[in-house]
């Protein structure tokens, strides 16, 4: 089991983490906006789309993998950049290695995000985010727990989408390569038809699995 922490990681030039499977599964997350960039089968098969022309520049969105879709789905408050910030934030990477309930033989990563100045100023709420990636054998799980820690409700959407931009749109995305539409579907699990509320204290939790034999 391999865990390696990147200050300039290889393929981005950013933070990031490389979790190695003694099989030869190996996923790749990036601190910035705790997006899964890579996760590839023991036979190194790439399962994730991620653009040929994704901008890593610690700022923007990553076009592709697996982004984090939080406080909102799209753009229902203007004031709050479309899906939200989370995309977007900084994630700390936890030391715990492996939190209870992983799977015995899993190599894991935990990172997290919290409320701060900057999200105060879009968002009024406290919160806490922890994100658990585990990589086994044949699979990948990613699990969200969304703690409220502040005083109050909040209403947030987190994502189920089976999505692609299509020819006209994704000429217009200067993120994604000529044709890059015709390479992937997106799946977002989540929850977005209408927003859930999350008392004070309360933990929500959202998990999915990807299954990948070969
Ligand atoms: O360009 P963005 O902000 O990354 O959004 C990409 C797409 O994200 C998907 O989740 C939405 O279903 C699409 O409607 C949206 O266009």
């Amino acid at each position: 089991m391999v865990r390696e922490v990147f200050e300039q990681s290889p393929t981005s030039g950013q933070p990031s983490v490389l979790l190695q499977h003694p099989n030869g599964a190996s996923c790749e997350i990036q601190l910035h906006g705790a997006t899964v960039t890579s996760y590839k089968t023991a036979q190194g098969r790439e399962v994730l789309f991620l653009s040929q022309t994704a901008v890593f520049n610690g700022c923007q969105a990553i076009r592709g993998g697996i982004p984090v879709v939080f406080p909102q789905f799209l753009r229902p408050d203007p004031t709050l950049p479309s899906h939200g910030f989370a995309r977007t934030s900084a994630w700390e990477l936890s030391d715990e290695e492996k939190e209870s309930g992983a799977s015995p033989g899993a190599v894991t990563a935990v990172l997290t995000l919290s409320d701060s100045a900057a999200t105060r100023a879009l968002w009024p709420f406290a919160f806490h985010l922890r994100y658990v990636v585990e990589l086994e054998e044949t699979q990948l799980t990613t699990t969200l727990h969304i703690t409220n820690t502040s005083d109050a409700a909040f209403r947030c959407q987190v994502d189920t989408v089976l999505w692609n931009p299509w020819e006209a749109k994704g000429a217009g995305m200067k993120d994604l390569e000529r044709d890059g539409y015709q390479r992937f579907v997106c799946v977002e699990p989540g929850l977005v038809s209408a927003p859930r509320s999350v008392a004070p204290s309360e933990r929500l939790t959202l998990a999915q699995t990807l299954a990948s034999p070969h």
